[in-house]
């Protein structure tokens, strides 16, 4: 079988001892990092791993760290996993039976290294149960579709994709950031707008623009906004911006959008 692990700096002796286990068994493995003993941030190896899941790339997918609870909550982000947090035989067991998870997650800190291979083989070597639980991966899977539609959970994303030409470049012929930020005002204004349709909204600020990666002429950028919190006279809108050819951030930053009365006064925003 095709396997996809991954872990950070805690997880990474166990990640060894489990590839090493399913190597000899025969299973082609997939290292996606860490490398190291050195502190790393998950989500960077994490989501990789399950990416490959979630594109059919590999079958299952192993994620590990100290716990291993932020493992799983990076997992499951990612579209068609369904990765359960492992710590016994029967979480492992049920991991299958009753959840059918593609992925698991397991905690270096939290349970010895013997157990750790067990839980392994014990996850590998079930079969998912069907039956009742079919209904309910189908209604897993109906979540799932409605969070990308944008009709449950977070607001709706707006996006804008942009070609960059030469004349959007500075003297030393790169993006010039001004802009950026016209685009990233326009469209944090945009996706407040729509969704909340009755409001009538300003930008009060925009916070810091931190470009991270330059842009270049004949690149493709993709900027992305959504409401993020509302408040009572205001939302906050996140901006992303990614470099689409060479899948890189360029910045991200939060617009505050107030709501004025026709009498030009901050007022509670119209639902
Ligand atoms: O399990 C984890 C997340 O759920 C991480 O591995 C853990 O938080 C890392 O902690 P530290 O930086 O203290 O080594």
């Amino acid at each position: 079988m095709k396997i996809a692990i991954g872990s950070d700096h805690a997880g990474f002796d166990y990640k060894g001892k489990i590839i090493e286990m399913l190597t000899a068994a025969g299973h082609e493995v997939s290292d996606f990092g860490t490398h190291s003993a050195e502190s790393v941030d998950y989500p960077t190896y994490i989501a990789p791993t399950a990416e490959a899941v979630a594109r059919g790339v590999c079958e299952r997918g192993i994620v590990l760290g100290g716990s291993g609870n932020g493992e799983a909550i990076v997992a499951n982000k990612i579209r068609g996993i369904r990765c359960a947090v492992c710590w016994t035989l029967e979480t492992a067991r049920l991991a299958r039976l009753h959840n059918d998870a593609n992925v698991i997650s397991i905690g270096q800190r939290t349970v010895p290294v013997e157990l750790a291979l067990e839980i392994v083989r014990t996850w590998l070597g079930e079969t998912f149960e069907g039956g009742r639980h079919e209904s309910r991966l189908q209604g897993i899977a109906e979540v799932e579709q409605r969070v990308a539609a944008g009709s449950l959970g977070a607001y709706p994303a707006h996006e804008k994709t942009l070609l960059i030409r030469p004349e959007h470049l500075n003297q030393r012929g790169t993006l010039f950031g001004g802009y950026m930020m016209q685009w990233a005002d326009d469209l944090a204004f945009t996706a407040a707008s729509l969704t909340f349709p009755k409001a009538n909204f300003v930008t009060r600020r925009v916070e810091a623009f931190d470009f991270s990666s330059p842009v270049q002429n004949g690149d493709i950028v993709k900027l992305r906004a959504r409401v993020a919190k509302l408040g009572n006279t205001s939302t906050a809108v996140e901006v992303v911006c990614v470099n689409a050819r060479t899948d890189t951030l360029v910045f991200s930053t939060t617009a505050i959008m107030v709501h004025l009365d026709p009498d030009g006064q901050k007022a509670p925003v119209p639902q």
